[in-house]
């Protein structure tokens, strides 16, 4: 594409590439404004709307992309609870606390009451419609405080979304209209158990308890499959929230084992997507629908199951899965080659030893690989002491980065250093090289699986920074510590260009991160003796 050589606004002669889109160019940062505030602002884009057959709609760059650069912000078109959630209030979406003595009651909101944080929140328009409803129909909710399980999920919320959702039909045509348009799978969820549950309860309720009769049944299970397809999880840990939301534009975005793009939400529970790695003109952009260390098998049953399609991304096609072998067992017979799938898009197929080539059906890999995902869910994970012996009683059938001892070494990077008895002053010396092992090993999976700026990457990156400045601090060889400390400086730059996005609470802790290392440097800066 040749630049233009005319302003946008004025069309005189122009050279000041507009950063956004890098289509136009303007005289001067006035008219750019002007420009911006007649219309610009809607199409200054660094992707387009595309379709073909295999992702239905999709984005794709319009122009190169640089790495870290933000491509999209969006304010959610519907929020609300998840469909089974620990009780949360309706009005501000933040996780109930749990009450005081004596009273030990939720407030409850004094028309539908459902449990909220006060009076205020009972005023919020997200809570509104739905009260009125309910109020209208004089149902009562029955949600409260369960001191026996006080974290414990009300599957009562599933019908907040639905209704709020439908009652923009008459509140906000245009968003309902935009919400209709989004991909639903209905024909492939409805004979599933789910559906017909959700047929048998939900609709019922939502049709003979709250009155909307006029609704045919099928409209709001569509509506249910296009919050199942396109809904974004929106966790705001600061905050207390994680609830779901529907951005339209960000619905767009397609499914990639190995994603370029990562996303967070801002305070305003605005979605906003980053370019992990650089991105060519050209290319597909791509969020994971799915966990990184989980194997070919897991992830694309997964996909099926949530979203309804068949992933056949590079990653799910090669049975080595980038040469990692994460969904490989160890032979059985021969005790040293890995077993793989013969075709990793048929999850039909056999898999064989790639070196004495011994069969296993696809039943058998499920079955082993369902148990060992249930063994390592089912352990106490509050010390390492659990995940160590997993990693130490696999050694014979389970090798370096298959899946599930990836999945325990990831959860061991969290635990060395944080866990009781085991925090990072506490480490002995094997304890805290183990860490450092874990992380390395793991920050060279995620360059294949999750790399680039990725929050994965960036939070492996700060479990290593922290365990080197620990490390350095015990050396009594000034020459070693300053090269460790060196290492973990080069990190934290890092670090902070990874993060540079997140929350409050994450530039806060980088801060405290830079002034430990700069303590610990101290002693090396020139001058200092
Ligand atoms: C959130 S929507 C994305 C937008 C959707 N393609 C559309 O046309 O509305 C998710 C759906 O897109 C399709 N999809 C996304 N990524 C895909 C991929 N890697 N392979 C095949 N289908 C994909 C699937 O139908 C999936 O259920």
């Amino acid at each position: 594409m040749t630049t233009p050589t005319s302003c946008a606004y004025c069309q005189q002669r122009a050279t000041q590439l507009c950063a956004g889109c890098r289509s136009v160019v303007y005289c001067s940062r006035e008219h750019q404004k002007e420009h911006w505030k007649r219309g610009h602002k809607r199409e200054c884009k660094c992707y387009e709307v595309t379709s073909n057959e295999l992702l239905g709609r999709h984005l794709r760059a319009t122009r190169d992309i640089r790495m870290g650069e933000q491509i999209m912000c969006e304010a959610p078109l519907v929020v609300g609870p998840k469909v089974a959630a620990t009780p949360l209030c309706l009005g501000c979406h933040r996780n109930l606390l749990a009450p005081q003595k004596p009273a030990m009651t939720f407030y409850k909101c004094s028309s539908c009451s459902w449990p909220m944080c006060s009076k205020e929140c009972e005023k919020s328009p997200f809570h509104l419609d739905e009260c009125r409803l309910m109020a209208a129909s004089n149902f009562q909710s029955k949600i409260n405080y369960n001191p026996a399980d006080p974290e414990g999920k009300e599957s009562a919320y599933c019908v907040i979304m639905l209704l709020r959702c439908m009652q923009l039909k008459r509140s906000n045509p245009e968003a309902f209209a935009r919400l209709a348009a989004l991909e639903d799978h209905l024909k492939e969820r409805i004979e599933t158990p789910l559906y017909q549950v959700l047929r048998a309860n939900l609709i019922t309720f939502i049709k003979t308890v709250l009155g909307q009769r006029d609704w045919p049944e099928l409209e709001i299970l569509r509506i249910a499959a296009i919050l199942d397809t396109n809904a974004f999880e929106v966790r705001q840990n600061g905050e207390r929230r994680k609830v779901r939301a529907i951005f339209p534009g960000g619905a767009m975005i397609a499914h990639d084992c190995v994603p370029n793009l990562r996303h967070r939400f801002d305070d305003n529970m605005r979605i906003i997507f980053l370019a992990k790695r650089p991105i060519p003109k050209g290319a597909i952009l791509s969020i994971s629908y799915t966990q990184p260390l989980r194997s070919t098998v897991q992830r694309r049953v997964h996909l099926k199951q949530v979203k309804c399609f068949d992933c056949a991304c590079e990653r799910c096609s090669d049975p080595t899965e980038l040469g990692t072998f994460a969904g490989a067992h160890l032979c059985g017979k021969c005790k040293v080659g890995k077993v793989i799938s013969q075709n990793p898009l048929e999850n039909a197929a056999n898999w064989h030893c790639q070196l004495c080539n011994v069969k296993k059906s696809a039943r058998e890999v499920l079955t082993q690989d369902a148990r060992l995902q249930q063994e390592i869910e089912s352990l106490d994970k509050t010390t390492p002491v659990h995940l160590e012996e997993f990693i130490q009683g696999h050694r014979i059938d389970l090798h370096d980065t298959n899946t599930h001892i990836l999945q325990a070494k990831y959860a061991l990077t969290q635990l060395y250093g944080t866990a009781p008895g085991y925090a990072m002053d506490e480490l002995s010396e094997e304890s805290l090289k183990r860490k450092v092992d874990l992380c390395e090993e793991l920050l060279q999976i995620s360059n294949l699986f999750d790399g680039g700026w990725s929050i994965f990457r960036g939070n492996l990156l700060i479990d290593l920074e922290e365990a080197l400045v620990a490390q350095a601090l015990r050396l009594q060889l000034a020459s070693e510590c300053e090269s460790k400390l060196k290492r973990a400086e080069e990190l934290l730059e890092e670090i902070k260009n990874i993060m540079k996005h997140e929350p409050e609470e994450m530039q806060q802790m980088l801060a405290e991160r830079q002034q430990i290392l700069n303590a610990a440097m101290a002693p090396f800066s020139v001058g200092v003796e």
